[in-house]
């Protein structure tokens, strides 16, 4: 069967931080967005949060049509899902949640109509287990700000077709993203594997006493946070080798992989460790609400996103590439 890859439509189960920012998307990309939280306050802080984002989104540029008025909110995971063209859930990272809430929502939908994960790491053959039509149900896992950053992990489960993996290509292209396929179902995918392995590192350092989280910040975003926005860690190391490449950087700093530089099983989460780290970030925060502080980002965000586009351009690149 086709799926719907044209979207008029979109539903929003959950609107946390994550569902809050594919809300925020949709509408700035001229969608009509249904969404469902059951929270109480739920929508008024879900609106509150698509506030605070459309200043940047402006500045973004947005679709003809677009409106934080094409929103509505509803009272039942049916009336979320019956009439959408493309489904997104962000509802709590537990397993037995999302199997139950998938079982509801397929139900309710449309069968053409593609449902999407946002989870950062479940496995889709789990919580797709009870779904209905579950060839149309895969993983799109987003990064924070969802309506600011392109990423969008896309991974099948055992029952997904490879028609709604490119189906959701399309979908989520539309919505200005940059789909990357993870093409084996593996806990975590690829980015937060990487992510996390950086985060148990750091918690490390904090939890020896070796540097504050300010600091540890630090020494992301002055150095390596900078480059990483235009180049990955691969090819910035083939440079890191010099006129010979990889090769020589492999001979050079190989060995060091043997040093005790990681520790990579977590440390253990101590009340002292999660103070450490709870106040460290309350250091960095200062006087700066979430809010104020979620407006920097977007702004800065914006500048580097202009700016990595503006050189790929100069080097006849474009910005997927
Ligand atoms: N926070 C992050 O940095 C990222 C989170 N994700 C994923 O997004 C999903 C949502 O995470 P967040 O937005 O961070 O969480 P959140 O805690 O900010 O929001 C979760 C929302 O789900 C609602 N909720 C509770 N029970 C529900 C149910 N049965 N059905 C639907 N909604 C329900 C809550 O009221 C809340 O508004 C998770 O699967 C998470 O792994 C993905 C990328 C990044
Ligand atoms: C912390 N996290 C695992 C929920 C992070 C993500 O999934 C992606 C991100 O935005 O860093």
């Amino acid at each position: 069967m086709p799926f719907i890859t044209t979207p008029k439509t979109f539903a929003a189960l959950g609107s946390g931080v994550i569902g809050s920012g594919w809300v925020a998307r949709a509408l700035a990309h001229g969608l009509d967005v249904v969404a469902w939280d059951p929270a109480p306050g739920a929508e008024a802080a879900l609106r509150r949060r698509i506030a605070n984002a459309w200043p940047a989104l402006e500045k973004q540029g947005l679709a003809p049509g677009a409106s934080q008025h094409r929103l509505s909110f509803v009272s039942t995971i049916e009336a979320c899902v019956r009439d959408a063209d493309f489904i997104q859930e962000s509802a709590p990272e537990r397993l037995e949640l999302k199997l139950d809430l998938h079982a509801k929502i397929s139900a309710a939908a449309k069968p053409d109509a593609i449902i999407a994960s946002s989870t950062s790491g479940l496995l889709p053959s789990e919580f797709y287990e009870s779904s209905t039509h579950p060839q149309r149900c895969v993983v799109g896992h987003p990064f924070n700000p969802v309506y600011l950053l392109p990423l969008v992990e896309i991974v099948g489960g055992r029952n997904t077709s490879a028609e709604a993996i490119e189906a959701a290509k399309v979908i989520y292209t539309t919505l200005g993203m940059r789909p990357l396929h993870v093409r084996k179902e593996v806990p975590g995918f690829i980015a937060d594997r990487l992510l996390e392995a950086l985060w148990r590192e750091a918690l490390h350092l904090v939890n020896d006493g070796v540097a504050s989280t300010g600091e540890i910040d630090d020494a992301i975003r002055f150095g390596a946070g900078l480059r990483w926005s235009f180049m990955g860690t691969f090819l910035t190391y083939t440079l890191a080798g010099g006129d010979a490449g990889m090769r020589h950087f492999m001979a050079q700093f190989g060995p060091a992989l043997k040093l005790p530089w990681t520790y990579l099983p977590a440390p253990e989460l101590t009340e002292k460790l999660i103070d450490d780290v709870v106040e460290g970030t309350a250091e960095q925060l200062g006087e700066r609400s979430i809010a104020a502080l979620e407006r920097y980002r977007d702004d800065t965000l914006l500048a580097v996103l202009e700016a990595v586009k503006t050189s790929k351009a100069n080097h006849g690149m474009a910005f997927g590439d």
